[in-house]
């Protein structure tokens, strides 16, 4: 089962790893064929509807595989409107190879019947290419037209992907029935026999009264196992947005070292929190401050986070969206007590790190944590781990599933799973074993968990520091450090 926005990830993926979508859409048209060979007998007249978007050149390419049928293509729009290259190459196509297809441009004009008008039969099969996941709203015209002829017909109608008008998330109209003024009369979608929907089954589909087929069209299983830049669709900035709405972080670590909140503090920023702040022991706090005037730092009494912190971290983190725990903490006994006695109270989201990882295990805790250990913190936690990344990947699942919180170990592949899912990273570099890169990591995290859901802002994480890395490496070879990272990542995290 596959959401619309994962299905356009996984279709980025794809392309990133040589599978370009023109590609995928020869499979889909192939599959939209078969479809059609299914349910009817060579000579019979198939009714090709596309609108002027993927969905329609999907269609577009399946006219190439019926020569044995009769396909009146009607595109709803102008050729010159086609809003993708891909779909625009197929339309060409058809007419360079002198495949019937007519063009519809006022609803009034549709018809189901042959080309260019000709008087034809009524067709023995529909295939509804008008609209598929890049719908939104009520249909409008000429789909809202041609959707209503589509419904009143008695060919067999088979849908590309998903009927047009159903949202393929939750199988509901995707309007409410007011999107056209002349013509509303409630929600309008096409009523599909059979639906081809592509890669994997969609969650709206399985509620329609239509026989769905699920068509495999090559898209490689590492598109979806392993992050890619596909990941980072749909995390862009809102434009309107205000001052706090893109996160609020809380970075409490420090003490023994200063070097490894600052990192934190800077990744997060730079990952794109509004506002950092950082809870340390007085002891290192203008040190800290020190370090960028971008941070707003927080001093604890004393020179090492410990229980008597508890209460003023925790109303501090009240007030914030994500806490990143641990960066700099150190080992000490009255820091482990400290982790303990807030994540006690603590209900809201938090990337533990390094030092507080081992708490984890021993505390009942309401809060919501990614945890990002390597191997050797894993192990520490209670944690298996194994050579082979399949077998770890479900050593990994398993012990999250167990802890009931989000994992991301770090490693030359990293593994990040929740109790249902999991996902690979294979960015980055051996420079990054360098001390530091692990603070970035918790930063980066700590900001994207405040925009998305933990196991996507863990895998987006650790798919942009290792990103960030890669650009590193070039520019400094081995030489690599820490601080090269964080400024990295705005680039990183772009979506090509
Ligand atoms: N990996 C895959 O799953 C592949 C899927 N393919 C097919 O591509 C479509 C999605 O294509 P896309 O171009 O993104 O969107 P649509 O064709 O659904 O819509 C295009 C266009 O329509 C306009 N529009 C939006 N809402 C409305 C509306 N309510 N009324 C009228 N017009 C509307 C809008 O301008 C959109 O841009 C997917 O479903 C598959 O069929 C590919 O074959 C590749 C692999
Ligand atoms: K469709």
């Amino acid at each position: 089962m596959i959401t619309t926005d994962r299905m356009a990830a996984v279709d980025a993926n794809a392309a990133a790893l040589g599978v370009p979508r023109k590609q995928l859409m020869e499979s889909s048209g192939n599959a939209v064929a078969r479809e059609v060979r299914a349910v009817a007998d060579p000579g019979a007249t198939v009714a090709l509807v596309c609108g002027r978007g993927n969905n329609g050149g999907d269609a577009l390419v399946a006219a190439r595989f019926l020569a044995e049928y009769e396909t009146p293509v009607k595109l709803l729009g102008r050729p010159e409107t086609i809003r993708t290259d891909i779909a625009r190459e197929n339309w060409a196509a058809l007419g360079n190879a002198a495949i019937p297809a007519a063009t519809v441009t006022d609803s009034r004009d549709f018809d189901l019947t042959g080309p260019e008008g000709a008087a034809g039969d009524d067709p023995d099969v529909i295939v509804d290419a008008m609209l598929g996941s890049g719908i939104s709203g009520d249909l409008r015209e000429p789909e809202r037209t041609a959707a209503a002829a589509i419904n009143a017909s008695d060919a067999t109608v088979i849908a590309v992907d998903v009927p047009s008008g159903i949202d393929a998330d939750t199988g509901e109209p995707t309007g409410n029935g007011d999107g056209d003024a002349d013509t509303a009369s409630g929600p309008v979608a096409v009523d599909a026999d059979r639906v081809v929907t592509f890669h994997d089954e969609k969650p709206g589909l399985t509620a329609l009264d239509a026989a769905v087929t699920v068509a495999d069209i090559g898209i490689p299983a590492a598109a979806e196992r392993f992050t890619g830049p596909g990941d980072l669709l749909g995390l862009d900035r809102d434009p309107d947005s205000h001052k706090g709405e893109n996160g609020e972080v809380l970075v409490v670590g420090g003490g023994p070292y200063t070097g490894a909140p600052t990192l934190s503090a800077l990744a997060a920023l730079r990952a794109g929190a509004d506002l950092v702040r950082v809870a340390c022991p007085e002891s290192v706090a203008s040190e800290v401050q020190g370090f960028s005037p971008n941070l707003i730092v927080r001093a604890l009494p004393g020179d090492r986070v410990g229980p008597s912190h508890a209460e003023r971290v925790a109303s501090l983190a009240a007030g914030t969206d994500t806490v990143v725990l641990g960066p700099g903490l150190g080992d000490g006994d009255g820091t482990r007590e400290f982790v303990r006695e807030f994540l006690t109270t603590y209900e809201g989201r938090a990337v533990v790190d390094a030092d507080a990882l081992r708490v984890v295990p021993e505390v009942d805790t309401d809060a919501d944590l990614i945890c990002t250990p390597h191997q050797g913190e894993l192990v520490g936690m209670g944690g298996e781990t194994a050579d082979d990344p399949d077998e770890r990947s479900e050593l990994v699942r398993e012990f999250a599933a167990d802890l009931d919180h989000t994992l991301l170990v770090k490693g030359a592949v990293d593994v990040i799973a929740d109790g249902d899912e999991t996902r690979l990273n294979r960015t980055g570099n051996p420079g990054m074993t360098v001390g530091g890169t692990g603070d970035v990591l918790a930063g980066a995290v700590g900001a994207l968990a405040a925009v998305t859901d933990p196991f996507r802002a863990a895998a987006v994480g650790a798919y942009a520091v290792g990103r960030a890395g890669d650009a590193a490496a070039d520019a400094n070879g081995a030489g690599l450090v820490a601080t090269d990272l964080p400024d990295r990542l705005p680039e990183a995290m772009r979506n090509e």
